[in-house]
């Protein structure tokens, strides 16, 4: 077995030392792991390594990330831990590990991990959700073959309404028919919602991660006593309020403020939000949302006001620099019914809640052009071939006629665009 490598670029810190270990470190840490329980996780990108990894690793678990990427692979199975930064004045670091690596196409691999997990989670993006699936089902199928009834936990950790349910349903659809009832006796699909921001970022250590240190990860548990408790993790009886507070406050706050600041020339969100057009357009985006969370959740409504106050402080941390082309990603799943624009105003709709800044959102949200972001190159193509009432029709619901599709309508042709 390769012996570790020792990586320059992890330093001192004021935590204390970290990371960079003579060889012999990677045996230790092999050793470790084998007495540990195993989680799998889906994705060793930003919030895969920058919150999950590192909630599972001080919980206690090995983490073995599912990953694409050769040159992140290799890292990970050579050093088997990596480092987590803060954003923060201290700037404090912390190891995480003992932590491991496959390929999502290494078949035979893959299914010998799931076959040794405890728990499986993800973190690779709700519209990646089915490519995994088909991977995971074909391990799972292993698994349930052999593994003599052991329950195993499958998280989604995705942006999203019921991410875990929507994993559910796709492994279901790739498991062969006779396997279903043990599936459904043996696999469970908490659903659960993530809340750290992690930006997109290059560092000396390609495995290093920089993250603000906010977390939130709420799983719900139906009222049963779950699996296994991780550390860090609330339990819920019923995750729907927790979704759509995070949601609609720190999601669609954060777009509305990364596309009103797009058309104002940003780069970054704390760029768009240092300036004041920008930051009070946010800011009454997320008093709309607040009166729709109040009317359907009964919250607090100072512990709402405090809440808003804290997201919008986070968004601007000046210790992280995020960029707009992150937040703004993936338009086209951002304008989606269910999720943090169009949700929102078909609710307050429903409710008879005026929504005029959440409409302009929407309306910048379609103005919103990066030719590097596929979803925005194929939005632009929907508005070119449907025409502006025709998508926005078809996004919300409702007739081209109908009052919220006129109004985002009206919204879009005052940005001139
Ligand atoms: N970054 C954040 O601040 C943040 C916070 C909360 C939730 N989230 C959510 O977490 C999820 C991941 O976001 P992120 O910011 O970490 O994105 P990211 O792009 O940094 O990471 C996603 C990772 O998934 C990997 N991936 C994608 N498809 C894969 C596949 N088929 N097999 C194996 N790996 C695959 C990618 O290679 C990448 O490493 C998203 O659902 C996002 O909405 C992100
Ligand atoms: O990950 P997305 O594309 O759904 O949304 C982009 C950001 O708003 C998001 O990643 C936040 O940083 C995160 O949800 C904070 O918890």
């Amino acid at each position: 077995m390769s012996a570790a490598i020792p990586n320059p670029a992890i330093r001192e810190t004021a935590a204390g030392r970290i990371g960079a270990e003579p060889a012999g470190l990677s045996a230790s840490r092999r050793e470790e792991a084998a007495a540990r329980p195993k989680a799998v996780h889906f994705g060793a990108g930003n919030i895969g390594r920058g919150f999950i990894g590192v909630t599972l690793a001080k919980s206690g678990y090995e983490v073995v990330f599912v990953a694409r990427n050769p040159e992140q692979i290799r890292l990970l199975r050579e050093q088997k831990e990596y480092a987590v930064e803060y954003a923060s004045e201290s700037g404090e670091r912390e190891t995480v590990g003992p932590v491991d690596a496959v390929p999502i196409g290494s078949d035979k691999e893959l299914a010998r991990q799931i076959g040794e997990a405890e728990l499986i989670t993800t973190a690779v993006g709700l519209s990646a959700l089915p490519s995994i699936a088909k991977a995971l089902a074909k391990a799972l199928e292993k698994r349930l073959d052999k593994s003599g009834g052991r329950p195993l936990p499958i998280i989604a950790c995705e942006n999203g309404i019921r991410a875990s349910s929507q994993l559910r349903r796709l492994v279901f659809r790739h498991l062969p028919e006779a396997l279903h009832e043990q599936a459904q006796r043996q696999l469970t699909f908490p659903d659960a919602m993530i809340d750290r921001i992690v930006p997109a970022q290059k560092n000396r250590d390609p495995l290093l991660i920089r993250v603000e240190p906010f977390h939130e990860w709420v799983v719900e548990t139906g009222g049963a006593e779950p699996m296994q408790r991780i550390r860090g993790v609330k339990y819920v009886r019923d995750l729907g309020p927790w979704t759509e507070r995070k949601l609609f406050t720190v999601n669609t706050g954060h777009c509305a403020a990364a596309y009103f600041g797009y058309l104002a020339g940003f780069r970054t969100v704390q760029e768009a939000l240092a300036s004041e057009p920008v930051r009070a357009k946010a800011r009454a985006v997320l008093e709309e949302t607040g009166a729709l969370l109040l009317a359907r959740h009964g919250f607090d409504a100072a512990e709402h006001d405090a809440y808003v106050d804290k997201t919008l402080e986070r968004f601007a941390n000046p210790a992280l620099s995020d960029k707009i082309s992150r937040i703004a990603r993936s338009p086209r799943r951002k304008l989606d019914r269910s999720d943090r624009l169009v949700r929102p105003l078909l609710l307050g709709h429903e409710l008879g809640l005026e929504m005029p800044t959440l409409q302009e959102a929407i309306a910048a949200a379609l103005a919103y052009r990066n030719p590097l972001d596929e979803e925005s190159v194929e939005l632009e193509r929907i508005l070119r071939r449907e025409g502006l009432d025709g998508a926005l029709s078809r996004k919300l619901g409702l007739p081209r006629s109908h009052r919220l599709v006129r109004s985002v309508a009206d919204a879009y042709d005052r940005l001139g665009r």
